[in-house]
C-alpha cells in the first residue's frame, strides 16, 4: 500500500506483511488520559502484579488486565493467580480507540471488536522474551500502544524465536498493529531505554504498553 492512501499517517511503516508501526499516533491528551486510566486499573479490583510462570520464573514486567485476565497460558474472567477477583470491565471507549488504531494502520477497521487488554508496566530493567500472543481464539489483529520510556521492540516471524526479525524502536505515543500474516509472529522487548520518556504524559519513569486483543471467547472462558 502506498503512502498516498494514508495522507494522515505518512509515518506508518509496514515492518512485515500485516505488521504496521505508526510513530506518534497517540495525541499528548490521549497519552495523559491513558496513563491516568492505567493508574486506576493498576489499583484493582485486581492489583497490577508480576506474573509467575509455571516453571517458577517471575516476569520482570508488571501486568493488569481488562475484560479477560491473562495468566499463563489462558484467559479467565477471574484473576485466579492473583486474588481471585473478577477482572475489570473492558471499557467501550477503549474498543473505539482500538478500531481507530486498526483503521490508522490498515486503512479500515475491519469491524475490530477487542474484548481484552493487557496493561504492561516496564521499569528500566524489565524485559519481555520472544513469545507469540496465541491464547486468543481469533485471528483479529493485536493493537499495541506505548507510552513513556522508549524501548527496543523485536518483531520476528511465526516459525520460531530466532531470525529473521526486525528491531523497531517504540517511543511514547507509538502504535504498532500486527495482524494477518503477522498475527502469530514471535515478538518481544529486549530492552527499555530509561530516561527517554515523556514526562508530560504523566509518567516520570518507566514504560507503559497496552495491547488490545479479540479473545474469541464468550461467557466465563
Ligand atoms: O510491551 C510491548 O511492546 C509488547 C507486549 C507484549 O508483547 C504482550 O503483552 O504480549
Ligand atoms: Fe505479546
Amino acid at each position: 500500500m502506498t503512502d498516498a492512501l494514508f495522507p494522515l499517517d505518512r509515518g506508518r511503516v509496514e515492518v512485515a506483511p500485516g505488521a504496521v508501526h505508526v510513530p506518534g499516533w497517540l495525541s499528548p491528551e490521549r497519552r495523559r488520559g491513558l496513563v491516568e486510566a492505567c493508574r486506576a486499573w493498576a489499583r484493582g479490583p485486581v492489583p497490577i502484579r508480576h506474573t509467575v510462570l509455571p516453571g517458577g520464573g517471575v516476569m520482570s514486567v508488571r501486568t493488569v488486565c481488562l475484560g479477560w485476565h491473562w495468566l499463563p497460558y489462558r484467559y479467565a474472567r477471574t484473576a485466579d493467580d492473583v486474588n481471585g477477583a473478577p477482572v475489570a470491565a473492558f471499557p467501550g471507549w477503549l474498543g473505539d480507540l482500538g478500531r481507530e488504531a486498526v483503521a490508522a494502520a490498515y486503512g479500515e477497521d475491519g469491524g475490530y471488536r477487542p474484548d481484552a487488554a493487557l496493561v504492561n508496566f516496564y521499569d528500566g530493567d524489565a524485559r519481555m522474551g520472544m513469545h507469540q500472543d496465541r491464547e486468543e481464539r481469533s485471528a483479529a489483529p493485536v493493537v499495541s500502544l506505548s507510552i513513556g520510556d522508549g524501548c527496543l521492540f523485536r518483531f520476528g516471524n511465526a516459525q520460531g524465536r530466532g531470525r529473521p526479525y526486525t528491531d523497531v524502536r517504540l517511543e511514547s505515543g507509538d502504535l504498532f498493529v500486527f495482524g494477518g500474516p503477522s498475527r502469530f509472529a514471535y515478538h518481544g522487548v529486549p530492552r527499555v531505554y530509561p530516561g527517554t520518556g515523556d514526562p508530560a504524559a504523566g509518567l516520570r519513569a518507566g514504560r507503559l504498553n497496552i495491547t488490545l486483543r479479540e479473545t474469541g471467547l464468550s461467557g466465563g472462558g
